[in-house]
């Protein structure tokens, strides 16, 4: 049976990074990603505004839906002060069991907790099942048709509060438009939209900045 191109990725990961350091595991995957096989990582330009908007906000709990391969999971866990966590969900067995080992390699796995399931399952489950009180931090990175309903749905359960962050990836490419035509006209959110491209290539994509305002 054939490897995965997740399966490639991790294995490059395991032969050339230096394990325990989050940042050669980056580095690595992007250097993969760009001249090898292309995967929708996050990537190390739109990985900047991830790591500036984490420097302002320093969560001492983030969510972060659509794990992959586990890189903007380390990306982020990277940035964590002690003692704050990440809680990322991944729907497809496959990418969980790869970005596990990945989180494992960089040495994070002690500040990253990774769910398997659709997000709108996991969602409703965070403050009873896994003691979240309120979220610090959103990034959306998930099914593009989800960002909506589960913002509403992160509403609904009370895991937002005023100041909370959200960040959506692929504001134009694959594109959120109705997350967009929603966040922007909703005046409990605050928005900044950040021009960037698409991972890895020079098609231009965004990401969104969400402030929620109570
Ligand atoms: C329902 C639910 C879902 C999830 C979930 N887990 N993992 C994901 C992955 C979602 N990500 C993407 O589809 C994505 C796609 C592109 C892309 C693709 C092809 C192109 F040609 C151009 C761009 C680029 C990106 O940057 C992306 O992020 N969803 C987890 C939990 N619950
Ligand atoms: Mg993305």
């Amino acid at each position: 049976m054939n490897q995965s191109k997740e399966q490639r990725i991790l294995n490059f990961v395991l032969q050339n990074a230096v394990r325990g350091d989050p940042c050669s595991v980056l580095d690595t995957i992007d250097k993969y990603c760009s001249q090898k096989e292309w995967a929708m990582n996050v990537g190390d330009e739109k990985g900047l505004i991830l790591d500036k908007t984490l420097e302002e906000v320093n969560p001492s709990v983030a969510l972060e839906l659509g794990t992959y391969c586990g890189y903007s999971a380390v990306r982020i866990a990277r940035l964590l002060k002690p003692g704050a966590r990440l809680l990322t969900v991944e729907f497809n067995p496959e990418f969980a069991a790869i970005a596990k080992q990945m989180i494992e390699f960089a040495g994070v796995q002690d500040k990253v907790k990774l769910l398997e399931g659709p997000s709108e399952e996991i969602i409703p489950q965070l403050k009873k099942k896994y003691e979240v009180g309120t979220l610090d931090f959103v990034f959306l990175d998930h099914w593009k048709d989800r960002y909506t309903p589960d913002t509403i749905l992160l509403q609904e359960c009370n895991l937002l509060k005023k100041g909370s962050v959200l960040l959506a990836d692929n504001i134009i490419v694959p594109g959120a438009p109705e997350f967009i035509n929603y966040i922007r006209n909703n005046p409990r959110f605050q928005c900044t939209n950040y021009p960037s491209h698409l991972e890895y290539m020079k098609v231009v994509d965004a990401m969104e900045k969400a402030v929620f305002l109570g």
